[in-house]
């Protein structure tokens, strides 16, 4: 009597446990198709829109093919294209390509032994390869001039020969050990202080940042620290609307602490500290204002306090920015040294987009744009082309498109590291894998060999969106990202690995695929 009772009770958990699993499930396919079941809709403010959820691995691949690849190929009775297509011919030393993965849960994993076995050829070995792959440059560029060269790292103290102060603070401190190679080294324990200032420091004063297109806010602590701040407006799971162009897409907050993470776990350290930080729009927004920013300050109908600031997008009433109902997250980004310490140049990127509604940029519609970049000053020496490279990582890992510029420090001439500013629009699209971010590794065939080594560890070791979701979790505004776009980083990993692969391999012509040319 007593058991049956206890089976008839499991029974009616487990029905319950059910019924909940499947409505959890039908709600979130809800949500991600905006069915509108749920009876609520992620963009309110934008009426219904549909997102499609998309692209296995391979389909991207085609896309990205049809749409910026094939020109490359169909002008391949040029000879000037060389550097996407690779004429087929035998290969010893790496296997056959593998399959595509497929979304299929079942798939074996492919853990890219032959990018391994690559990797352990010796420079006379790869050279024969890269003869026989009938490629003019090597891909995977070990040590030597691509690499990071560590012999000579001077400091920014070093160069403008100022002693660091016993009672500098950590800014001034982070500031002035920046070196020529990296913001910062590897096992710095200034970041965590300046993240822990920035994010538990008392507010004194807070003005616009002129410049820039969406409103920023500079912040100022005691002590002469200062940070970049930027608002949120969206929660974690909005995504970029479909017909936002990139230019034209919102900030996210939670994207500049991301891309911090990131670029730091990817090894690159080109990207300063950033840490989230919930202030209280009164006291620590409101009191601390003045002038123009002030006048911007209203109350809602739904008695929340509201800003909007000035700028060129979204800063007029009907974007304003909201307390919920008097707190408000943002990222704080470390201030850059200002110009007196080290000033910086702006570059404009190569592969950047037209920023137009029709017209395209030139590595769209150029034959062999790679080449072109080869042969320009800082392009054809030294680390630069390489560190585009990475930067391309990031951006295709983050779904970043806005790329438009880039900055390096004056006083460390050509060969330096680029800085990674300005993550506010990746992780957009956590369901779309924009392959055209990845044009210059994919049109140049060229990865440093140690953000190869970087990619693959994560892709065989513990995964990329795992270390993202610990480092990600010690920030006070954690969890930073929706999960949708820590899969994504995992995705994308091994999409970069193919496009690698496809490089190395003879026969691959990431020009064109069978049946491919007329679609
Ligand atoms: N951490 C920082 N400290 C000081 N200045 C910064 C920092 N990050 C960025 N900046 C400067 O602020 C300017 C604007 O920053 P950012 O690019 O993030 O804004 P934006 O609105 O996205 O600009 P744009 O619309 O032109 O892309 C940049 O030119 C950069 O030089
Ligand atoms: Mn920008």
């Amino acid at each position: 009597m007593f058991r049956g009772g206890m089976k008839l009770k499991e029974r009616f958990i487990l029905g319950v446990s059910v019924a909940a699993v499947l409505f959890t499930f039908l709600l979130v396919v809800d949500i991600q198709m905006d069915l509108g079941m749920s009876g609520h809709h992620l963009v309110p403010s934008h009426g219904r829109v549909k997102y499609v959820q998309e692209d296995a691995a391979g389909s991207a691949y085609n896309s990205f093919r049809k749409r910026f690849l094939q020109k490359t190929h169909s002008a391949s009775s040029t000879n000037a294209s060389k550097e996407v297509d690779a004429a087929p011919h035998s290969l010893k030393e790496l296997p056959e390509k593998k399959p595509a993965p497929s979304k299929e849960p079942k798939e074996k994993h492919d853990d890219f032994s032959d990018l391994m076995d690559y990797m352990m050829l010796d420079s006379a070995e790869r050279e024969k390869h890269r003869v026989e792959i009938d490629r003019v440059h090597p891909v995977i560029q070990k040590s030597m001039e691509g690499d990071l060269v560590k012999v000579g790292n001077p400091t920014i103290a070093q160069l403008r020969k100022v002693a660091v102060r016993e009672n500098a603070t950590a800014l001034e401190k982070f500031h002035l050990q920046i070196s020529q190679h990296e913001l910062y080294p590897a096992d710095s324990e200034l970041v965590d202080e300046l993240i822990h200032e920035m994010a538990t420091e008392p507010i004194l004063h807070v003005s616009q940042k002129s410049g820039g297109t969406q409103l920023k806010l500079v912040i100022d602590y005691p002590n002469h620290l200062q940070a970049l701040f930027k608002p949120m407006r969206f929660p974690r799971e909005q995504q970029t609307l479909p017909n936002h162009f990139y230019f034209t897409d919102y900030e996210r907050h939670n994207a500049e602490i991301a891309a911090f993470h990131l670029d730091r776990l990817l090894g690159f350290r080109r990207a300063m500290p950033v840490t989230g930080r919930l202030l209280n729009m009164t006291t620590e927004l409101y009191q601390k204002a003045e002038g123009d920013l002030l006048k911007t300050f209203f109350v809602s109908p739904s008695d929340n306090l509201c800003f909007h600031g000035k700028c060129t997008y979204y800063c007029d009433t009907s974007h304003a920015i909201c307390g919920n109902p008097d707190s408000l997250e943002g990222s704080f980004a470390a201030f850059l040294p200002s110009n007196d310490v080290a000033a910086r140049k702006v570059w404009r990127h190569p592969w950047r987009r037209s920023y137009h509604k029709r017209r395209k940029a030139q590595w769209e519609t150029e034959d062999n744009y790679c080449a072109l970049v080869r042969e320009i000053p800082p392009y054809d020496r030294g680390r630069r082309l390489y560190d585009l490279m990475d930067m391309a990582v990031l951006d295709f890992l983050m779904g970043n498109m806005d790329r438009h510029h880039y900055e390096t420090f004056r006083l460390f001439g050509n060969d330096t590291f680029p800085l990674h500013l300005d993550h506010g629009r990746g992780f957009g699209r956590p369901f779309h894998d924009e392959l055209s971010i990845l044009a210059p590794i994919l049109q140049c065939c060229m990865l440093r060999q140690t953000t190869l080594q970087t990619l693959m560890k994560f892709h065989n070791g513990p995964k990329l969106s795992e270390a993202m979701r610990e480092s990600l979790g010690r920030d006070p505004v954690a969890p930073v990202l929706w999960e949708p776009h820590l899969e994504a980083l995992d995705r994308r990993v091994e999409i970069i690995l193919r496009g690698i692969r496809d490089c190395l391999q003879k026969g691959e012509d990431l020009g064109s695929e069978p049946g491919d040319e007329d679609t």
